[in-house]
C-alpha cells in the first residue's frame, strides 16, 4: 500500500490543545503533503480522526461550515484519551479545491445547496479519494481504528482501503444559526448522522448548543 505515501520526516510541537507529534508525507499520487498529528503511541483500535481540509474554516473562522470546530475538538479528544488526526490536504471543498469551493460558495449566495452547487460546476459532490489515509495507517501499523466522525460514507470508505473501522465515534460541534442549513443538507442528502438540534433564531452568533 505504501507505494501511495512516502514518510518525510516527524517533529514535536507544542499546541494549545497539548504536544502534539507531526509527522508529515507526500502523496505520491497528488503531490500533496499529509500530515499525520499523533498523541500516544499509535496501535490498533486507537482514536482516528480523518479530517479533510478546510482553508476558510479552520485558518479564517468561516461559519458557513465546522471544519474549524470539529478539527480543534478532535485534536482535544486525541491529546486526552491519545490517537491520530490524519490532516488530508487535497481534500479542500470535499475534494474540489479551494478555487471550485469558493465558485460553489459564489452559487451558494444565489440559492443552490452545498450538492446543487458543486453539480451546477459539473463537478462531484464529492470527490475525496481515501487512499492515502489508509495508507498511512498501514505505515503507522494501525489496521483498526476508532473513527471520529459524522459521515457513514468516510467509514465506508476506510474500510474499502482496508481498515477496520470498529467504531464510529459523532464528531458534533460547531453547528451555529449560519450553518443549520448546509449542516441539514448534509444530513439530508449526504447521509450525515447529526443530531443536534438548530440554535434557536435568538441564539444566532453563539457557538453550537452542547448536545441533546
Ligand atoms: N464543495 C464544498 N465543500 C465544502 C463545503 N463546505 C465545506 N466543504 C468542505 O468539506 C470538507 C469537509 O467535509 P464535510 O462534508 O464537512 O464533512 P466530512 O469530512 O464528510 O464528515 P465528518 O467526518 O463528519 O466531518 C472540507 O474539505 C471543506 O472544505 C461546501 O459548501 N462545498
Ligand atoms: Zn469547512
Amino acid at each position: 500500500m505504501n507505494d501511495r505515501i512516502r514518510f518525510e520526516v516527524e517533529t514535536t510541537i507544542p499546541t494549545v490543545h497539548g504536544s502534539l507529534r507531526f509527522r508529515a508525507y507526500t502523496d505520491l499520487v497528488t503531490g500533496d503533503l499529509h500530515l499525520a498529528i499523533i498523541s500516544g503511541k499509535p496501535a490498533d483500535g486507537t482514536l482516528v480522526r480523518v479530517h479533510s481540509e478546510c482553508l476558510t474554516g479552520e485558518t479564517f473562522g468561516s461559519l458557513k461550515c465546522e471544519c474549524g470546530p470539529q478539527l480543534d475538538a478532535a485534536l482535544d479528544t486525541i491529546v486526552r484519551e491519545n490517537g491520530i488526526v490524519l490532516y488530508l490536504r487535497g481534500h479542500e471543498g470535499r475534494g474540489i479545491g479551494l478555487l471550485n469551493k469558493l465558485r460553489a460558495y459564489a452559487l451558494q449566495e444565489e440559492g443552490l445547496d452545498t450538492v446543487d452547487a458543486n453539480t451546477a460546476l459539473g463537478l462531484p459532490a464529492d470527490a475525496r479519494d481515501y487512499t492515502a489515509a489508509a495508507a498511512m495507517l498501514d505505515e503507522l501499523g494501525v489496521h483498526s481504528v476508532r473513527l471520529l466522525t459524522n459521515n457513514p460514507a468516510k467509514q465506508q470508505a476506510l474500510i474499502a482501503h482496508g481498515i477496520d473501522v470498529t467504531e464510529r465515534v459523532p464528531l458534533e460541534v460547531g453547528r451555529t444559526a449560519e450553518n443549520a442549513a448546509y449542516l441539514d443538507t448534509k444530513a439530508a442528502r449526504m447521509g450525515h448522522l447529526l443530531h443536534v438540534p438548530s440554535p434557536r433564531a435568538d441564539d444566532a452568533g453563539d457557538r453550537a448548543p452542547s448536545s441533546d
